[in-house]
């Protein structure tokens, strides 16, 4: 291996004189602020290859792979970095760009055999592979070189050494990319097809929000000349979610993606006419709190296609009752028939959105008006005819209906014979007249709206991306799909997470049958990143009885410390926990969650850390921010976070009794950890756990009492 180092160490001197001497060059150009278009352009270019150099020049490329294509007797090293360098001199590819077409071989590639093949431009290209190599580079300097094939050598096995020595690794308070360390079945999701809709079912880690985020990057460098970063839009379940991930974009280059969650972006389009949206299944998460039946039929329905398809109705019944039934006669004995004016609503202007249509006919009513008065001229030198003809106008045009998004909703809710198949509680209807509204009215205002409306073309998406899909209703999607066309769509989730019992789906064909018939690619994670065996094994357990057909988590090879079940009384438990945090920290642990059951238990746990000297950050629902170190978190509000240490909380019968619900949820909060997890009571621990303490707890482990 030292050969290998010596010789990838004399090849990155090289590599960074060349792009070095690249930089001087362009950082010497003057830029251009004249209005020459074709001189504007070419500073473009130049811009945007300073700004890729800029990124080289730290860490030029991550991976090698040496490829001979048949009829060649040599192979080719082909070094795959973050960004494309071209040797100028030479024209050829100094860094290739780990989206172009040659770079897939390095992902696809797995020893099985020495044949290889990608797809180019031209067709498929086929070859032999003689090297593939892995090369960590900070800061200029190569940290690690890791041979995973040499043609001829006897494979190292399954185990993939560089993706160990990565996992291995702290993280901070961000997601970070995994260029170099993308995996097979991973990369086929981040190179799948534009256009057909993909909705992946991945395992807690399993990288689903990472590889969509780095789908984004390649479709954007594949597509380049169709495609926009400004029309992409990535949909999360909260704000802090939408922070935490707002770094891997920049990272590979790519900027101004639009990231939302649903309620933010739907809200939007309504300036203030809507009042704010209201938690409106307050008690989901509260504990031993009993759910109304008849609420909850009511708020599923609400998000169903079954709702969708009532509320579409009644807009036919509106347009087709839009037109006044009289006719419009502006003087004694002058008429337009009410058919007449209803035929340019219903065919010549059907087209537009309600009241854009009827802008279009008051327009044209206007135009006929002038015309008709044009023959009056002599007869009414005076103009009493035209003002009185004028007047009837407005009075006519205020015989058309006059709804808004919110009028037409709260008018269809509280109609009492309106055709709802599940009835909306009278609470409810309450609540909506007095203006209150909840996350699930979002979808059908914004269905109304867009039929008023419409949709302007700088609202539509070129891709969309939807993380923790399995919260979405069916509705939601079908408002989305109107925003773009296309349908290009990347949906992803996990059904085992879905801790939302009043919203979300139960199964990712409620999501899949919005799209038309066999257009829709559904795929598999079963491989979990994030955490150790340990960890998965543990967690697996927790869940198994409620997985009803999902596949529970695979863990790479990843072994690390036993999960930790700790006993503690309730006296001490602020002491104790204060010093197990302290504990990892002290061993270099960089993240820390201590999760608890409900919002009013972390800001209690927070308040207790803080007595003990240990500084923590309170998580709220209505956090945007994540800072990592140390976080103080209720449960339900872990989701698609990570950290290295989790310590659960108070993980009792009384918070987690013994159903899908609490299952999931500390499924949820068990998976976040990548390193350590420990799970801590004063009282007995949740029997949800006894059949997960004989898997993740280790040869070593047992329930500890700590004092
Ligand atoms: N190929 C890979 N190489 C290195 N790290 C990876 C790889 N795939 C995933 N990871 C890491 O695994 C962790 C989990 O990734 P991510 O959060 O995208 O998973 P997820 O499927 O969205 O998880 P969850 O459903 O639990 O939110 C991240 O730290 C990510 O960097």
């Amino acid at each position: 291996m030292n050969e290998a180092y010596a010789q990838e160490e004399a090849r990155l001197q090289v590599m960074l004189e060349k792009i070095e001497k690249q930089l001087v060059e362009l950082e010497g150009i003057p830029r251009y602020r004249g209005k020459d278009l074709v001189e504007q352009a070419l500073d473009n270019q130049r811009q945007n290859r300073l700004k890729q150099l800029r990124i080289a020049r730290n860490e030029p490329y991550f991976g090698r792979l040496d490829f001979a294509e048949d009829g060649k007797d040599e192979p080719t090293p082909l070094y795959i970095g973050k960004v494309g360098v071209q040797d100028d001199k030479e024209n050829a590819p100094l860094v290739i760009d780990w989206r172009a077409p040659v770079a897939s071989l390095f992902y696809s590639f797995t020893g099985e055999t020495d044949r290889a093949e990608y797809t180019s431009p031209e067709g498929v290209i086929e070859g032999t592979v003689y090297l593939k190599r892995n090369i960590a580079i900070r800061k200029q300097q190569i940290q690690r070189v890791v041979d995973s094939y040499v043609r001829g050598e006897k494979s190292s096995g399954m185990v993939d050494e560089f993706l160990l020595y990565r996992l291995g690794e702290k993280k901070d308070n961000r997601l970070r990319d995994i260029v170099s360390t993308i995996q097979h079945e991973q990369d086929q999701i981040i190179r799948a097809e534009r256009n057909i809709p993909l909705v992946i079912q991945g395992v807690p880690g399993s990288g689903k929000t990472t590889v969509a985020l780095h789908r984004l990057a390649y479709l954007l460098y594949q597509y380049q000349e169709q495609l926009r970063a400004e029309r992409f839009v990535i949909f999360a379940p909260n704000r802090m979610f939408v922070d935490y991930i707002s770094d891997v974009l920049p990272e590979l280059g790519v900027g101004d993606v639009q990231q939302f969650t649903f309620v933010d972006w739907a809200y939007d389009f309504f300036d203030d006419e809507l009042p704010p949206v209201e938690k409106e299944w307050a008690d989901e998460f509260a504990m031993g709190g009993t759910v109304d039946q008849a609420d909850l039929a009511w708020f599923r329905y609400k998000g169903s296609l079954a709702f969708h398809d009532r509320i579409a109705a009644s807009l036919t019944e509106l347009e087709a009752t839009f037109v006044p039934e009289k006719p419009f006669s502006p003087w004694e004995g002058k008429v337009l028939p009410a058919e007449e004016i209803r035929r340019w609503f219903a065919e010549e202007y059907r087209h537009y959105p309600l009241l854009k249509r009827k802008e279009r006919v008051f327009a044209r009513l206007k135009r006929w008006l002038e015309m008709e008065l044009k023959e009056l001229r002599d007869i009414d030198p005076r103009g009493k005819i035209r003002k009185q003809a004028n007047q009837r106008l407005r009075t006519y045009m205020k015989a058309w209906p006059q709804p808004t998004p919110w009028s037409w909703y709260l008018r269809l809710i509280s109609t009492k014979s309106a055709e709802f198949d599940v009835a909306p509680p009278a609470a409810f209807v309450q609540k909506l007249k007095r203006k209150r509204i909840g996350v699930t009215d979002l979808a059908p205002l914004l269905h109304i709206h867009v039929a008023l409306h419409g949709i302007s073309n700088e609202n539509t998406f070129d891709h969309v991306v939807i993380d923790e899909a399995q919260d979405v209703s069916p509705y939601q999607l079908a408002v989305l799909q109107r925003f773009c066309q296309s349908n290009s769509f990347t949906i992803l989730g996990d059904l085992l997470q879905n801790i939302h019992v009043h919203k979300g789906i139960t199964e990712w064909r409620e999501l899949m049958d919005l799209f038309a018939k066999g257009t829709c690619r559904y795929v598999q994670l079963n491989k979990s990143y994030r955490s150790t065996m340990e960890i998965i094994q543990f967690a697996n357990e927790i869940v198994r009885d409620y997985a009803k057909g999902v596949a529970v988590a695979t863990p790479v090879y990843r072994s690390g410390d036993p999960v930790r079940m700790l006993s503690v009384s309730a006296a001490e438990r602020n002491v104790l926990l204060a010093r197990e945090v302290q504990a990892l920290i002290e061993r270099g642990v960089g993240t820390v969650a201590v999760v608890t059951r409900t919002e009013a238990e972390s800001e209690r746990i927070a308040a207790e850390l803080r007595d003990q000297g240990v500084e923590a950050h309170l998580i709220t629902s209505t956090q945007a921010e994540y800072h990592g170190g140390i976080s103080v978190i209720p449960i339900y509000l872990t989701k698609g976070m990570e950290f290295d240490a989790v310590i659960l909380v108070e993980v009792d019968e009384g918070r987690y009794p013994v159903d899908e619900l609490h299952a999931k949820l500390l499924f949820v909060g068990c998976t976040r950890a990548l390193h350590h997890l420990v799970m801590m009571s004063s009282e007995r621990h949740s029997p949800l756990l006894e059949k997960a303490a004989r898997h993740g707890l280790g040869e070593l482990g047992g329930e500890e009492v700590l004092r």
